[in-house]
């Protein structure tokens, strides 16, 4: 019999759903590596390998075997050949640009001379049939909104990358597929926008809201905030400043104004002071920034400090303790002092020891370094892949469940468990 690579679901899966992958017809007791790539939308490989053996029937099923050691990664880890890939590229991550199509995955199973036994495709999409995917450029607001399908409304989120511009869509189309309506908002570095960071006006982000407060297919009263890194702090000035906001997730935000002066009205909130000086070289040469902020709670760093106490908003600060962007553990313990010391509701923290500073979907491979876009040289961002990727499950799910709660009125967080 001749060996014979099968997945389940069988030739597409949604990029954050598990993936069952089994290997059949090796001999008794064979020793095989796998070899999983994908190329990301540029052509850019990234790869990853695991060490095997077959079963006394010459099966193999990654959920049932643990990988030997030598490979990416080791021991029980079904999803281990996507989390574990790495870039051909040194500080490269991988990034979904066009969410239209799919990843294509390419898994190779080689024997003893690394021989071809047995090779499979599989194809992992992001939007999900019946998903609409609508430009939006409405007024100053460059988006994209994801709409679940059916007659329904839904609850509605803006999603909020960190610093970098563009508009990368690939977290809110994700979310979309869980019953969201998402939408992905530019905020500079993208056509018509700001061309860099300098200084935001809250009012274009109150626009953004408003257009989702307005629209027919989403549920309300409130809407959702996500935002992730610089994209945090802008969604807690957001929930402080603006009405129609009822729950606000960030993932290893800021609860001070970062990198750019933010501007509402008559207020102006200056970024955070820094000193580059504070800038350390890690072991590989690589820059670490974890100590260059200052401290938004002394001196006149206060006046970058997010009044978040004015916000009627329910919190969710996702933290990774391996946060090497900045210190996420320090902002989220000292954002639920000033909610209680303030009488609000005190927030959800979730904090996950291993995980770095770019916590995404499930399955994205750890980036543990790359261009901090603001800095302007590579930067470490932290975390351990396999505390990394179990995190990343953990949180989607946590993310979605405080929606569900805030936004849909379920207590139990609705049904959509991955
Ligand atoms: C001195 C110390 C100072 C300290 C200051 C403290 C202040 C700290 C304040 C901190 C506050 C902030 C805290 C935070 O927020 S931390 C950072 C969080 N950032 C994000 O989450 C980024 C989100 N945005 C994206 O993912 C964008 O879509 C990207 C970045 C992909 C650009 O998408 P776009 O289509 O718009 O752009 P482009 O294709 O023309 O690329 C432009 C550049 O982007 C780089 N790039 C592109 N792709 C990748 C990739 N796959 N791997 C790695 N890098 C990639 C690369 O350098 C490229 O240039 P080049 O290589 O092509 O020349």
């Amino acid at each position: 019999m001749q060996a014979r690579v099968t997945f389940s679901p069988a030739a597409r899966s949604l990029f954050d759903e598990p993936l069952a992958i089994r290997v059949e017809g090796l001999q008794p007791q064979q020793e095989v590596t796998l070899r999983a790539s994908l190329r990301d939308d540029a052509g850019l490989l990234f790869e990853s390998r695991a060490l095997y053996q077959a079963d006394g029937d010459g099966q193999l099923d990654l959920a049932r075997s643990p990988a030997r050691d030598g490979g990416s990664f080791s021991g029980l880890e079904p999803l281990g050949l996507l989390w574990s890939m790495v870039p051909e590229k040194p500080h490269r991550r991988l990034v979904k640009r066009d969410v239209q199509s799919p990843f294509r995955l390419d898994l190779e199973v080689l024997g003893g001379q690394s021989n071809r036994l047995a090779q499979g495709t599989h194809e992992r999409a992001f939007l999900r049939d019946g998903v609409r995917r609508i430009p939006i450029r409405e007024g100053r607001i460059r988006a994209t909104l994801f709409l679940p399908p059916g007659d329904d409304t839904f609850p509605g989120i803006i999603d909020i990358s960190g610093a970098g511009g563009g508009l990368p869509e690939y977290r809110a189309c994700l979310m979309a597929n869980h019953g969201f309506a998402m939408l992905a908002l530019a905020y500079y570095g993208y056509e018509d926008l700001p061309k860099d960071m300098k200084e935001f006006h809250l009012e274009y982000f109150e626009e953004a809201v408003n257009y989702m407060l307005k629209h027919p297919k989403i549920k309300g009263p409130g809407i959702g905030l996500l935002g992730h890194s610089k994209g945090g702090d802008l969604c807690i000035s957001m929930a402080s400043f603006l009405k129609g906001i009822t729950a606000t997730a960030t993932i290893n935000g800021s609860i001070a104004n970062v990198g750019a002066k933010l501007c509402y009205k008559d207020i102006t909130i200056p970024p955070l002071g820094f000193d580059k000086n504070r800038v350390k070289i890690d072991q590989n040469g690589v820059a670490d920034i974890v100590d260059v902020l200052n401290n938004p709670l002394e001196g006149p760093d206060r006046q970058s400090l997010i009044p978040l106490e004015k916000a009627e908003s329910r919190f969710l600060f996702i933290v990774s303790r391996d946060d090497h962007n900045w210190k996420s553990e320090f902002f989220a313990t000292e954002a639920s002092k000033l909610l209680q010391a303030h009488g609000k509701e005190k927030p959800e923290i979730i904090c996950y020891s291993g995980a770095g500073h770019y916590i995404e979907p499930p399955y994205f491979p750890l980036c543990p370094s790359s261009m901090h876009l603001l800095v302007g040289f590579p930067v470490i961002w932290g975390g351990e892949p396999r505390a990394h990727a179990a995190a990343q499950v953990d949180a989607w799910q946590q993310i979605q469940t405080f929606y569900h709660k805030h936004l849909n009125g379920e207590q139990d967080g609705g049904q959509n468990k991955l």
